[in-house]
């Protein structure tokens, strides 16, 4: 009691100067103490990596905000290794093996805290927000027959449509010109995300977005990506937790800037697109009629868990509605844009493509599969393309339960956030030799060109672009089929080439460090990886 009254008396004694000054030296005490211990005492002392970064959680909130958080992990791992402590409380590993064991279905994780920001807005959590690894079960068995093998064949005709009509929207000649000129320079990377866009949401919700068509809703990709670099940076502030409350209610408008106040609006868009299909769905019910269009929604809204009988809620609907049209869209459009740059970057791969597309269908309208599927050289190109741009390119974040578990042999205790950063691993020059080149041939066995079954296991044990493991991808098949639909179709139409004396789309001298390579694709990571380029030309060969 008297100590008491004496830190009363004292601070009443004080001048309002003098308190602020004390307050701020505990402070500053605070993060000292705490710094120390993070670098001496920590579990996670003994692993290397920036120093900054292993004291605070700061630098990879700008990371994520500036969209070089992958060029950051790779050079991260260049100078420290295999292992780099890139906060406090957080480990990258970049091996083929950390990645089994850390996406493995008995794996003691859980997703991380960054997880619970991602969908908020929609007012329950989507799917790949559902951080319990037996609830994300329940979720994924409810969710995966809007993904199965009959779903898919039914959504093959419905992106057949779209990869139809994007090839006819990009090769448009101006007029006056004739069949078989050039077209004007066409940013290979919009049509790709316009592309991206229209199956996804026609799959989705029935009423395609029509964006290769008309320039109505042209503006989608660019909230998204806003939106997309909102969730990215906010979900790892310090102080999150207590932001997700206010997140969703109409403050993110006017607190956190216009990527907030897009978040926002790009949650609103899918919920209306959702209340529209839903009102579809009652009406073809009401009237005794069996639907025809056999889209994403239509299972969504018509499936059950097999276990427990539950339905979707409408709210968790509206999150997996946002989840699918960005998860879809944009990991789609880059493929087929990067594609596209490592064709024209690299002839002879071009030409060799374009021959096995053109001598195995004698129509357009044969274009789908299982023919498509079998094209090996087409399957080897898009394969490579995602290793060298991974939509996800950096470390999602996995959270250690109780009892810890190991990884590569070191224990990683309970509460430790570990994954795998996808852009580096896909450049490791012990498994992809000469990781920078684009060589689809990596991925084919054939002796005499040197590439022996033992080559190609060891490429695909570290390949990760839909992840792998429980929580992977569900759409990884059908997005095979929408960017080799979309390849095929402008391959098999139009000889293709870049517009002017660059190729456009790749690094330059003039850029921060790690963007100078020409060869490579420029990708900005905010979750997504946004792009630009290249600028091409067509000619109609038809
Ligand atoms: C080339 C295209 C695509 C790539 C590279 C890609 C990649 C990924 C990755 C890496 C994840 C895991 C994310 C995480 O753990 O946080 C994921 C999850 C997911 N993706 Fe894709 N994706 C693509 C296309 C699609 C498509 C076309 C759809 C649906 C139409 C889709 C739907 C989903 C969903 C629903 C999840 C969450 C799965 C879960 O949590 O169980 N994706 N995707």
């Amino acid at each position: 009691m008297e100590v008491l009254n004496a830190i009363r008396i004292g601070i009443s004694s004080l001048r309002y100067y003098q308190l602020i000054a004390y307050v701020a030296i505990l402070v500053i005490l605070y993060y000292v103490i705490n710094a120390v211990y993070r670098v001496t005492l920590h579990p996670l002392a003994k692993y290397p990596g920036p120093f900054l970064q292993r004291i605070s959680d700061w630098p990879l909130v700008f990371h994520c905000y500036g969209g070089n958080r992958h060029i950051i992990e790779y050079q991260n791992h260049q100078k420290y290794g295999k292992i780099v402590r890139y906060g406090p409380n957080s480990l990258s590993f970049s091996t083929a093996t950390s990645m089994q064991t850390i996406h493995h279905a008995k794996a003691n994780i859980k997703k991380g805290e960054w997880y619970k920001t991602l969908d908020i807005s929609a007012g329950a959590p989507s799917i790949q927000m559902m951080i319990d690894k037996s609830e994300h079960a329940i979720r994924r068995r409810t969710i995966s027959p809007a993904f199965s093998e009959r779903a898919l064949r039914d959504a093959e005709g419905l992106i057949a449509i779209n990869a139809r009509k994007l090839a006819d929207a990009i090769g448009t000649l101006p007029n006056g010109a004739n069949q078989g000129d050039w077209t004007q320079p066409k940013n290979m990377n919009d049509w790709a995300t316009y592309f991206g866009f229209d199956f996804v949401s026609d799959l989705g919700y029935g009423r395609c977005f029509g964006m290769v068509e008309d320039r109505d809703n042209r503006w989608i990709p660019g909230v998204l990506k806003s939106a997309s670099r909102f969730l990215y940076y906010v979900g790892y502030l310090p102080f999150a937790p207590i932001l997700r409350p206010l997140m969703g209610t109409s403050i993110q408008d006017y607190v956190g800037g216009q990527s907030a106040a897009d978040s926002l609006k790009y949650t609103r868009l899918a919920n209306g697109r959702l209340a529209e299909r839903m009102e579809l769905e009652r009406q073809l019910k009401d009237s005794g009629k069996e639907t025809t269009r056999k889209d994403t929604f239509h299972y969504l809204l018509n499936t059950k868990d097999p276990v427990t009988g539950r339905r979707f809620t409408t709210e968790e609907l509206q999150a997996d509605s946002s989840l699918i049209i960005a998860a879809g869209s944009d990991g789609v459009g880059l493929a087929v844009s990067s594609t596209i740059f490592y064709l024209l970057r690299y002839p002879t791969t071009l030409s060799k493509l374009t021959d096995e597309i053109r001598s195995a269908f004698a129509d357009v309208s044969e274009i789908r599969h299982p023919k498509l599927g079998s094209l090996s050289y087409l399957t080897a190109c898009v394969d490579e393309s995602m290793r060298l741009c991974p939509a996800k390119p950096s470390t999602l974040p996995r959270e250690v339960l109780s009892g810890g578990m190991i990884i590569d042999g070191h224990h990683i205790p309970q509460g430790i956030s570990v994954g795998t950063p996808t852009y580096v691993l896909h450049r490791d020059e012990d498994i992809y030799p000469e990781p920078w080149e684009y060589r689809p041939e990596r991925w084919i066995v054939d002796e005499k060109s040197g590439v022996s079954s033992e080559n190609v296991a060891a490429a695909r044990s570290a390949y990760c672009p839909f992840l792998i493991g429980p929580m992977n991808c569900i759409g990884k098949n059908m997005a095979y089929i929408a960017v080799k639909q979309a390849l095929a179709h402008l391959l098999f139409r139009y000889d293709i080439r870049q517009a002017g004396a660059e190729l456009t789309g790749g690094g330059r001298p003039d850029l921060e460090k790690g963007r100078q390579r020409e060869d490579e694709y420029q990708m900005t990571d905010y979750i997504i990886g946004f792009r630009d380029g290249p600028m091409i030309e067509l000619r109609s060969r038809l």
